[in-house]
């Protein structure tokens, strides 16, 4: 085993937000290279959108979708809208995507408004630029930038090609060192699974604060439907990396897990819409931050507890 590298692994989640229609299926497909995401000319075609995951050697880039954001009347109303605002503050960048041949429009500027209590860094990310004239597009940016003081703005193509690979660059830039999150080979997830991990890790950071670092990770090892029952059984293990913060999360006589369980359950359930049977693991793999390569090979089912 060798641990010794020069470089290190950088991984993180970017959100694309942007006003239906502006592009944001067709560039998650450019980029995974597969056809995942639905594309259609119909807005907000579906709720579940799909999230893809892009993985090099040096890098793993996972690209999920906001739910809600701009959807203010959704179903889920209010909780939703929470849940996509606490998204935006969870990734590492959020790229905003407009359509250069529209320009501003109000839904825009609904989201700007949203994005300015938002500390990430944002990317204005330019799409169909393959429609209009460069001058044209100096005007749409101008106007987008005197109302947002955007970290990279990058035009781009994502049906032709144009300028993704650069915007790809600008993304790792951006990224902080972490774990392959995702074996190589998986392109696509839900946003739900992410949701609900971060939910769970928000319960775990509020319940025990400065005692348990930010450095832990929550792990979806299933999501299932129970037919007969109607409920969905949620298996989820939260990774520390000292046994000691294991002691603290499990708590006296698992107190601390329960109540990060319960107070998770409930916003699960309000999220799927539906009873949710929750079952929480907690591991130490130590310095897993460090060992990306290990996270594939967990298997939750074989660890002592
Ligand atoms: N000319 C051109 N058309 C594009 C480009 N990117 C996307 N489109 C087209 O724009 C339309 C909408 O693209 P989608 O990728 O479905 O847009 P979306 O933002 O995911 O839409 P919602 O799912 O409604 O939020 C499709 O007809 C695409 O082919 C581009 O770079 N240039």
């Amino acid at each position: 085993m060798n641990n010794s590298t020069n470089t290190e692994y950088k991984s993180g989640f970017i959100s694309i937000i942007g006003r239906p229609n502006v592009g944001k299926s067709t560039y998650l497909n450019r980029v995974v290279g597969q056809k995942i995401a639905i594309m259609s000319d119909k807005p907000q075609t579906t709720r579940n959108k799909v999230q893809g995951v892009l993985t090099s050697d040096d890098a793993q880039m996972i690209f999920i979708d906001t739910p809600g954001i701009h959807k203010p009347k959704h179903k889920l109303g209010d909780f939703m809208m929470k849940v996509a605002m606490n998204t935006l503050r969870e990734v590492d960048i959020v790229l905003f995507m407009i359509n250069a041949v529209e320009g501003l429009g109000r839904g825009d500027e609904f989201i700007i408004d949203k994005l300015q209590s938002v500390k990430t860094p944002v990317f204005l990310v330019v799409n169909k630029i393959d429609q209009v004239h460069p001058e044209e597009l100096l005007k749409v940016i101008d106007q987008y930038k005197d109302l947002f003081d955007f970290a990279e703005v990058i035009p781009i193509s994502a049906l032709e090609g144009n300028n993704t690979e650069r915007l790809l660059g600008a993304i790792k830039e951006y990224l902080p060192a972490g774990p392959q999150y995702y074996p190589a080979d998986q392109i696509t997830d839900h946003p739900e699974r992410f949701i609900i991990s971060e939910l769970i890790r928000e319960k775990v950071l509020h319940l025990t604060r400065e005692e348990v670092p930010h450095s832990i990770a929550v792990l979806i090892d299933k999501i299932e439907k129970n037919e007969s029952s109607e409920t969905i059984h949620v298996m989820a293990t939260i990774i520390v990396e000292r046994s000691s913060q294991k002691g603290i999360i499990i708590g006296k006589q698992g107190s601390m897990l329960k109540e990060v369980g319960k107070r998770a359950r409930i916003d699960i359930e309000n999220l799927l819409g539906t009873k949710v049977f929750l079952e929480l693991w907690v591991k130490v793999q130590k310095d897993w931050r460090n060992r990306a390569v290990q996270l594939r090979d967990f298997g939750f089912r074989e660890d002592e507890y």
